[in-house]
């Protein structure tokens, strides 16, 4: 996307040919900082510490993490190290996985001395390839938007909430949620969005919030717990996230508090729809709730808050009481019985295993 004027991806090939640039994602909102991946091992720390999140910017880094890794040392040993460390870094956005499992099984059948180049390849069309989903969740997605806003009366917006950041900082580019939000804005079409911020990291509030107001479209940041209110109150006509992984059966694994959201729009009569590539769809599971696994994040997430004094100043303080235990699960399921559809590069889908199946053959075939 563009930020002030200039076109960025959120990682890519730095000019030197030999390591990776990515958008800081840390620094936000405050600061817009590129930081270079020269290692394997920094392309990990990245993904752990949040530089780059998002599931399909997680996995993209980690295509690139291998390349990098091939880079110093292109033996299968050093594959194989790469792919196991780099799988440790999260747990629950499926792109991680399937990612390292292109990758090791591509590079495999490449002969050392090629496999760099062959990784950054790669890593590349990866990259390319999320955009082209993106774009076409975009337009899918837009279809929706627009049939709302024939519904509503001259000069008012099209009034969309969303969780966390499911934007194109959270993809390559272009992002899921947010491709038709951007899509729909762009050709004309009038759209508000309430931003979750999305405690306890903040994406919304410091990630969607900062996309939102770069690109001009209206939006208005809320606590996470406003949501509900706003949907009784008439105020939302939509729902729309991401996720970090969706089971065959259309169970969503998304941000912790998805599935509160999917809850009172269901109890209020309103769309709930989850923009999904399909590298995020696992169907090896059918329980979303049951089989997929959930980050614990450190409960300091929790417990401190970084931001900017009123003199400038980035400073971290303390907000929970002294000695108190924290829990951090970072992820929910939201039940498919809860979603109205599946937004995909193929079309809006049902949220059960026969849409799902009907629309991606070729991976249902393999996982079986
Ligand atoms: C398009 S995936 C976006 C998805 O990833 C976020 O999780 P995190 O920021 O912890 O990587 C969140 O669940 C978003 O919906």
């Amino acid at each position: 996307m563009n930020v002030d004027g200039k076109k960025y991806r959120t990682i890519w090939l730095a000019a030197d040919g030999a390591s990776v640039e990515i958008i800081d994602q840390t620094k936000f909102p405050y600061a817009f900082e590129i930081a270079k991946l020269h290692t394997m091992e920094d392309a990990a720390h990245a993904i752990r510490v949040m530089q780059v999140r998002g599931a399909p910017l997680i996995g993209a880094t980690a295509a690139y993490g291998v390349a990098l890794a091939m880079r110093a040392d292109p033996s299968d040993a050093s594959l194989d190290a790469a792919c196991s460390a780099l799988l440790q870094t999260r747990p629950t956005a499926v792109n991680l996985y399937w990612a390292l499992d292109r990758a090791r099984k591509t590079l495999i059948q490449v002969a050392p001395e090629g496999r760099a180049d062959a990784a950054f390849v790669l890593a590349n069309d990866i990259c390319d390839e999320d955009i082209a989903i993106n774009m076409a969740i975009g337009m899918h997605g837009m279809d929706i938007i627009t049939a709302i806003a024939r519904t509503k009366r001259e000069g008012e917006p099209v009034n969309i909430l969303t969780h966390c950041n499911a934007g194109w900082l959270a993809t390559v580019d272009w992002g899921t949620a947010t491709a038709p939000v951007y899509m729909a804005h762009d050709s004309g079409i009038q759209v508000h969005v309430w931003v979750d911020e999305t405690r306890p990291r903040n994406q919304g509030a410091f990630l969607t919030a900062w996309e939102l107001g770069h690109h001009g479209v209206p939006h208005t940041v809320i606590a996470d717990n406003a949501g509900g209110h706003l949907m009784q109150h008439g105020e939302v006509d939509m729902v729309i996230t991401g996720t970090d992984r969706t089971t065959a059966t259309g169970d969503v694994c998304n941000k912790i508090g998805t599935y509160l959201k999917a809850l009172a729009a269901r109890d209020c009569d309103l769309p709930f729809y989850v923009a999904l590539p399909s590298p995020t769809i696992d169907f090896s599971l059918s329980d979303g709730i049951r089989e997929i696994p959930i980050e614990e994040r450190s409960g300091t997430e929790v417990s401190r808050m970084t931001g900017r004094t009123d003199s400038g100043a980035i400073e971290t303080i303390n907000i929970v009481a002294d000695g108190s235990p924290v829990g951090n699960p970072a992820f929910d399921v939201t039940p498919a019985r809860l979603v109205t559809g599946l937004i995909t590069e193929r079309g809006v889908l049902g949220a059960n295993r026969q849409s799902l199946a009907e629309a991606f053959p070729e991976r249902v075939r393999v996982s079986a």
